[in-house]
């Protein structure tokens, strides 16, 4: 995740309030201090962080402590999640596409930000949700840039406008807005040229450009790796276009993220998305909600059923659900999940939106997840259809009737056909273990929580009116401990389903009791093997 090394020293410094036996003022401004400190090597400004660490302060201290240390701990939990939220919560709200009509965005952005790039990932979101989108270029200045928006055009099945003979920009943008508005496009982005540094040059032509396209929405692309310096950036821009709201690049992995990110959303453009690599999937919408509760490895459910809208898995498969619903789970659903997995996109960014699992997957790599996941498919590959759905049959002889067999089921995949199915797929024995221990920790989610209705919308509603403490306690058990710590414990996950509607809740029960991924329990495994059918 971004800002990963923010987040965990955010957590390592609340999670000595854990430990501590009476949390009085001084554990309080020990943990504040080191807050403060893992925001300052973000690059946040030091005025804005000390302002942070004062408000957090005068409220956890102005609130009685009732309940002991546990109450006074998710005070404290709260109070930082707020304080940050409000840290990166833009004034403004930025504009929304309609549908039906045509939607005109402007990227502008120096030499370099990741304005080309981040078009193709924008185009790239739009039309993945079905919307008509094509890109122009009137990038005249960099030799490059048309190849590369027609490269990305290609490989991301968009249309794309450009001219290597045409060296007017303003033409260019003028003939490309036109054709593409003509042609009923629902979303039209047009690339501008970037410069080195912010010079008048680029400045006019983009006012220029700008009165040509009339777009509905300005976006400046700014690169984070500069820090809390993009606010000069951006208000430079905003001085001479309409800035509407903002991209922030480069995110992945650069302690200066921090600072970028607090000074934007102090300008008042709102951010609206976030590149966190080079790939068209790394790319966030940016919600400073979802994105602190990412960040304090509390996850984020409402990205994440986004997510599972787009795919729509759960859509796809409704006898899985049905399946689940009753507490069954095969390999054949087990594939499917990682099927959904690896299309929901960047594998650390869908970890990190399920609440618990950012820290359980520090340490790991997600590139080696994905290669371990890619192992698992071509695992299920060497099945057979029987195999799939779990019905292991074995022909042993019939003990009554000497030299003839019978045809038996067995609740475990025998060593005789791993061992086949690793040699179909290339792995090693102990991939395909591997994978029936995860299908195995899942399936054990899977019973548990359709025995307990935590799968079924319906039932979670009534439960959740009826005796939210027994709905807590079912799905406390169904859980893997260490998630629900990670998640806050039972009262944090209490909030979370008070804030989401059940429908959800119970499409991301169904999907998290499908992420068998490495090094993860799912519920402490399941006995009782495969269902035999
Ligand atoms: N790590 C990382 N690299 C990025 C991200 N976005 C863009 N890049 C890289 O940044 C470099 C510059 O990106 P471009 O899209 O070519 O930049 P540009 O702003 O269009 O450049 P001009 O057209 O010259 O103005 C490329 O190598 C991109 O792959 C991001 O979110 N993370």
């Amino acid at each position: 995740m971004v800002l990963q090394e923010l987040g965990s020293k955010i957590n390592s410094a609340l999670s000595k309030l854990n430990t501590a036996t009476v949390i009085d003022e001084e554990t309080i401004d020990e943990v504040l201090k080191e807050i403060a400190k893992a925001l300052l090597s973000s690059d946040v400004n030091v005025r804005v962080v000390a302002e942070v660490r004062n408000n957090i302060r005068k409220e956890v201290l102005s609130e009685a402590a009732a309940g002991g240390a546990t109450n006074k701990t998710r005070q404290i939990r709260n109070a930082v999640f707020s304080e940050l939220v409000r840290l990166l919560s833009p004034s403004k709200e930025p504009f929304t596409p309609k549908r039906g009509r045509c939607n005109v965005f402007m990227f502008v952005g120096l030499q370099g930000s990741g304005k080309t790039t981040t078009i193709a990932k924008f185009a790239n979101y739009w039309a993945r949700k079905g919307w008509k989108t094509a890109m122009v270029c009137c990038d005249t200045f960099r030799a490059g840039a048309l190849d590369q928006i027609k490269q990305n055009a290609i490989k991301l099945h968009i249309p794309y406008y450009g001219n290597p003979l045409e060296a007017d920009p303003v033409k260019l943008a003028e003939e490309g807005t036109e054709h593409f508005r003509a042609e009923k496009y629902e979303i039209i982005l047009v690339d501008t040229s970037g410069r080195h540094h912010q010079e008048s040059e680029l400045f006019e032509e983009m006012e220029q450009v700008q009165g040509v396209v009339q777009p509905d929405e300005v976006i400046f692309v700014m690169d984070s790796t500069i820090g809390q310096a993009v606010a000069e950036q951006a208000a430079a821009f905003k001085a001479s276009v309409p800035v509407g709201s903002v991209i922030i690049t480069k995110l992945d992995g650069h302690a200066r993220g921090g600072g970028a990110l607090s000074a934007v959303a102090a300008t008042d453009a709102p951010i609206t998305f976030i590149g966190t690599g080079e790939h068209f999937d790394e790319f966030e919408k940016f919600d400073a909600n979802s994105f602190v509760s990412r960040l304090m490895g509390m996850g984020d459910v409402k990205g994440l059923m986004e997510k599972l809208k787009d795919t729509k898995a759960l859509e796809k498969a409704p006898e899985m659900m049905e399946r689940m619903q009753k507490g069954q789970f095969t390999l054949r659903d087990l594939r499917q999940q990682f099927q959904t997995v690896m299309g929901m996109g960047n594998l650390g960014q869908v970890m990190s939106m399920i609440p618990g699992m950012s820290q359980m997957m520090q340490g790991q790599d997600s590139d080696q997840a994905t290669k371990r996941i890619q192992a698992f498919m071509t695992c299920f590959d060497s099945m057979t259809e029987d195999e799939l759905d779990c019905i292991f049959k074995v022909r042993k002889p019939d003990p009554s009737k000497p030299g003839e067999y019978i045809t038996t089921f067995e609740k475990t995949l025998s060593e005789s056909r791993m061992r086949r199915i690793a040699k179909g797929a290339g792995v090693p024995l102990e991939g395909v273990l591997a994978l029936m221990q995860s299908h195995k920790q899942f399936e054990g989610m899977v019973q548990k929580m359709g025995k307990s209705g935590l799968m079924n919308e319906k039932q979670m509603q009534q439960n959740m009116k009826r005796n939210p403490g027994a709905l807590m306690e079912q799905l406390q058990k169904s859980m893997d401990p260490r998630m629900l710590q990670q998640m806050g414990g039972t009262g944090n996950l209490m909030n979370l389903m008070k804030q989401m509607d059940m429908g959800a809740m119970g499409d991301m029960m169904k999907q998290m009791g499908g992420m068998g991924l490495p090094g993860m329990g799912g519920g402490g495994g399941g006995r009782g093997g495969p269902k035999r059918r």
